[in-house]
């Protein structure tokens, strides 16, 4: 381990997750976090990690496996405990335990009706070499129901193992929205680099986790069950040498595959980042069609899009050429095996054991001892099978976990004292000595003073890149204070500031679900009636937008987000945004260039409705012609000073 911890190893940290995150989740993590030991994702395997994933994803093998494999099974089995733990104190399923309890019993029972259509050929030997025309056409038939109950218990289980898949998808997806889709870890998270594709962890990897881990899984369970159950039938006929030769043989494929799997489960994350980052490109791709047509960009995103493919195909044959390691030893080792039942079942014929048997009874027993040993040699193959397939269900484990811990990280840090503070509420908005920094720490605006009451309106403008947009991250808390103190005006207990981002957020759903998104706000619930719609769609100038969708009738007619962007301007969907506030009637609207795409008319339709309404506008604008809505202006100078003054 030492040679990893050291300076150039830790160089290689990439910054996809900061060690002090890391080290706040240790700390202060949730309850799935405190299943998690502190050994577990101690700096020293955080290190090895991040720089193992460096290293993979630039495709390179930096490190000595050896370490590697340590780290790997320290690390990964802290985060396979964490997900057991998710899954068997699941609250969707009254937990997995029963669920997958069910289905190693159904895989037991069937192995019952697979023994004894393993014993069939045995019965066959002894009817057919004794002539005996009576026991045959019974035999027969009985040979027909056994096969005919395994082919029926192999299907019935395949369904079973699916729906168990389906189900550890469920319960990992919901825990994980729970996580991610709130606050503090969503914005960060979502918005941040710290760990790369979270919607394709969330939408993909837990899926393969969940269908690789319902297949491999029982699997396992029952291996026990059945190597002790094999090995003591092995024992009665050929002696205590059959079962040790297998065990023997046994134990060398997993020294082997131990030292084949990890070298698959770091090309397996890198090939899902890949993966992650080639369809990232293409949905922006589809997102921005339209700039990218305006600027005839279409052969640049074709290169973007090769060189993203390239390096996936890349990672893909990464990927397979490590397989093909294991899966040399994986095959070998079976087909070895069948080598191992004729050394078992040979030596006790040679050593004159079964020497008073007739040529049927003889027949009839070498067939039951091989179906035993090779049955007994099968189970371990399938063990060491499902150890291969375990490796990539491993790289998705370590993905879905990186996401977990990353968001432990986040809501750990934001419970702990920053340099800023936010204080008691009141009903004003306050900002006392605040300083704002961007998250790469450069200060954007120091000692701000400012109070903002009801009715005093507020106007910030500055430069490009001054940090107005900061100060409304920092006041909605999207970004901790740098030092300072906030305090917000409250209503229901909850902040009394609707926040309106620069960019308009149109959803999917119906005109009902747009005006009234995000559908209960500041600890409110409103209905929305026609009435409501057709008198805000008037408000914002928008009137010809309930003809649209066809008069109240259609107003809760769904139409995906894509459709309401093709059917709304970018100055009408400004418009819609404008009508949320005006549907949830805050004290105070935070309003970030909320009208940068419209004309002056509808800018000021808008600004009146908000006076009308009694909300109190604190203004983001480059258009001088807002300040007559606002009593105050805060101007950034663009190099940390400001000058607040009257409008004039
Ligand atoms: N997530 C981030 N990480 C690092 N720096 C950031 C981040 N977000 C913003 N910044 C930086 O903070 C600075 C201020 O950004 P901000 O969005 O507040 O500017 P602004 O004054 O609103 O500009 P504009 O008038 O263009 O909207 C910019 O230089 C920007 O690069």
């Amino acid at each position: 381990m030492s040679d990893l911890n050291s300076p150039a190893a830790r160089e290689m940290h990439t910054g996809e997750r900061t060690p002090g995150a890391q080290e706040a989740a240790v700390g202060e993590g949730g309850r799935e976090a405190a299943v998690v030991d502190s050994a577990c994702v101690s700096m020293d395997s955080f290190s090895v990690d991040t720089a193992e994933a460096t290293a993979a994803a630039a495709g390179g093998e930096s490190k000595d496996d050896g370490a590697w494999q340590f780290a790997v099974g320290r690390v990964l089995l802290c985060r396979v405990r964490r997900v057991c733990t998710v899954l068997l104190s699941g609250k969707g399923h009254a937990g997995l335990g029963p669920w997958c309890m069910g289905l190693v019993a159904g895989k037991l029972a069937a192995e019952v009706v697979y023994y004894y259509a393993g014993t069939l050929p045995s019965e066959f030997y002894k009817v057919l070499g004794e002539r005996d025309a009576g026991g045959f056409l019974p035999l027969l038939v009985r040979c027909m129901a056994i096969v005919a109950a395994a082919g029926a218990s192999k299907a019935a289980l395949e369904y079973a193992s699916g729906l168990l898949g389906v189900a550890i998808r469920q319960e990992l997806t919901q825990h994980t929205h729970m996580r991610y889709l709130r606050r503090p870890g969503f914005y960060a998270v979502a918005s941040g680099s710290t760990v790369d594709n979270p919607d394709q962890r969330i939408t993909q990897d837990i899926e393969r986790l969940a269908s690789g881990s319902a297949e491999v899984l029982p699997e396992l369970l029952i291996a026990p069950f059945l190597i002790a159950y094999y090995s003591v039938r092995c024992w009665a006929i050929a002696g205590l040498f059959g079962p040790l030769a297998i065990y023997v043989y046994f134990g060398i494929g997993v020294v082997a595959t131990r030292w084949a799997m990890p070298p698959i489960i770091r090309q397996v994350c890198a090939l899902e980042r890949a993966e992650g980052d080639f369809r990232f490109h293409h949905v922006r791709a589809g997102e921005f069609a339209e700039p990218i047509a305006f600027f005839g960009g279409e052969e640049r995103e074709c290169k973007e899009a090769d060189s993203a493919l390239a390096a996936v195909v890349g990672a893909q044959r990464r990927v397979l050429w490590r397989q093909l390691r294991l899966g040399l030893l994986t095959q070998i080792f079976s087909y070895l095996g069948s080598t191992v039942s004729y050394v078992v079942i040979g030596i006790p014929i040679i050593m004159g054991r079964y020497d008073d048997k007739s040529g049927a009874e003889l027949s009839s027993l070498i067939s039951m001892n091989a179906f035993v040993s090779i049955y007994l040699i099968f189970r371990f193959s399938t063990v060491i099978e499902q150890v291969k397939r375990l490796a990539d269900v491993a790289g998705y484990v370590t993905r879905v976990a990186q996401l977990w811990e990353e968001l432990d990280g986040r809501a750990s840090a934001a419970g702990q004292p920053g340099g800023g503070r936010r204080g008691a509420r009141g009903t004003a908005i306050v900002a006392s000595g605040l300083a704002v920094c961007a998250p790469g720490g450069a200060q954007l605006v120091s000692g701000l003073d400012l109070e903002v009451g009801p009715g005093d309106s507020l106007l910030i403008t500055g430069r490009t890149g001054a940090g107005k947009t900061a100060i409304l991250r920092t006041l909605c808390g999207l970004w901790p204070a740098a030092g300072g103190e906030v305090r917000l005006p409250h209503a229901d207990g909850a902040p009394d500031v609707f926040f309106l981002p620069q960019t308009p957020y149109i959803v999917g759903g119906s005109l009902r679900d747009q005006i009234s998104y995000p559908g209960s706000w500041g600890g409110r619930q409103r209905e929305c009636s026609d009435g409501d719609i057709g008198s805000l769609l008037s408000a914002v100038g928008l009137a010809r937008l309930g003809s649209v969708v066809g008069g109240a009738p259609g107003f809760d007619q769904r139409r995906p987000a894509q459709e309401w962007l093709q059917l709304l301007s970018p100055g009408e969907q400004q418009k819609i945004s404008m009508a949320r506030v005006l549907f949830w009637r805050p004290a105070f609207a935070a309003l970030d260039e909320c009208t940068s795409a419209l004309d002056a008319a509808s800018e000021e339709v808008l600004y009146r409705a908000l006076l009308s309404a009694g909300i109190t506008p604190v203004s983001i604008s480059h258009h001088e012609s807002l300040a007559r809505f606002h009593r105050r202006q805060l101007r950034l100078d663009g190099c940390g000073g400001y000058v607040l003054g009257a409008v004039g």
